[in-house]
């Protein structure tokens, strides 16, 4: 079949479109947060698998972090057990500890590194506690309690934060030319295991990496206003406000707040993009189509 003038065209520009991204992110470790509705749609999950191989054979670094939430949630349904979250943190105690680190080190993990594998790439899983590279330290939520009228300390069981990164592990994944892909489980100096938010732990790995870019893909469009209008540049003080506005709420708190934290690490840039969009990853990075929300130390542009 001959292609028209057209198409031949079209489709010519679209690649050379790609030549100036490739020239300057060759060499660049680029941090990919997976999660969401793009996890649980098998298109997508495939779509999202060739972008990272194709970013990899043009001489990117892509680092996968991948989250989980929606099969975290699943499995404690059919468990009958049951999960609450507080400021998008899910309140974890021993038995859904057990479940979380399961269902992201184990099933979720392995269909990530398959589906690299699977479209030509070479991935490795890993979980913070393989070199005991994710350290962590236990989170509790400080926040004004209307009903007392006061602040309160809450405590959300086995949940941490991100201590410190231990990059060995990654650097030995990456000199050997795999694809790491992370599952976001944390250890402290005892050996205890920390059920960590996947976007926090993205977020600090492409600050330890000093990566060009941190890319969250979400079930949103991006940073939405109360009009759902996506809302891109905007600076520290702006998020501030549109926090305590209560514009932004739930799970969009870890992501914006290290977006925010990585670019001010030294991170390049942070994007909140739509992971229900085929090959959203490719678009962002290959394409003049920026879509969704920026974060960078340069706010309006
Ligand atoms: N201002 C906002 N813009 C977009 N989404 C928001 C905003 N505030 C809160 N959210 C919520 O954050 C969710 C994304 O976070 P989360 O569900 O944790 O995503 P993921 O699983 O991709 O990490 C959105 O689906 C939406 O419900
Ligand atoms: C503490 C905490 O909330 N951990 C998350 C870890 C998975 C995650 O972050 O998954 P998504 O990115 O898909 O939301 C959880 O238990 O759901």
């Amino acid at each position: 079949m001959s292609l028209s003038r057209e198409n031949a065209l079209n489709i010519a520009q679209v690649l050379t479109e790609s030549l100036p991204y490739i020239q300057r992110f060759t060499g660049k470790t680029i941090v990919v947060k997976f999660g969401g509705n793009a996890m649980t749609d098998a298109e997508l999950h495939d779509s999202f698998a060739r972008d990272i191989v194709l970013m990899k054979l043009v001489g990117m670094n892509p680092v996968v972090v991948h989250g989980g939430g929606p099969q975290i949630g699943s499995l404690l349904e059919r468990l009958n057990i049951k999960t609450e979250f507080v400021n998008g943190m899910r309140v974890t105690d021993a038995k859904t500890m057990d479940v979380v680190e399961m269902v992201l080190g184990g099933s979720v993990n392995k269909e990530i590194v398959a589906s690299i594998n699977r479209n030509g790439g070479k991935a490795i899983g890993v979980t913070g506690k393989d070199g005991q590279f994710i350290r962590a330290k236990k989170m509790t939520i400080d926040r004004y309690s209307p009903e007392l009228g006061a602040p309160e300390i809450i405590d959300i069981g086995h949940v941490g934060q991100v201590k410190s990164i231990d990059t060995e592990v990654l650097q030995v994944i990456l000199g050997s030319n795999f694809i790491p892909v992370i599952a976001p489980i944390g250890v402290d100096a005892q050996g205890a295991t920390y059920n960590i938010n996947a976007d926090l732990v993205a977020g600090k790995i492409a600050e330890v990496m000093q990566a060009e870019k941190l890319m969250l893909l979400t079930n949103v469009s991006g940073l939405l206003d109360r009009e759902g209008n996506i809302l891109t540049g905007l600076s520290t003080s702006q998020v501030d406000e549109l926090i305590a506005d209560g514009t932004i709420y739930g799970g969009m708190l870890p992501k914006i707040q290290c977006a925010l934290d990585a670019v001010k690490g030294g991170v390049n840039s942070a994007h909140i993009i739509d992971g229900r969009v085929p090959h959203a990853t490719m678009l962002e990075i290959f394409t003049d189509q920026g879509i969704g929300t920026l974060i960078t130390n340069r706010p309006n542009r």
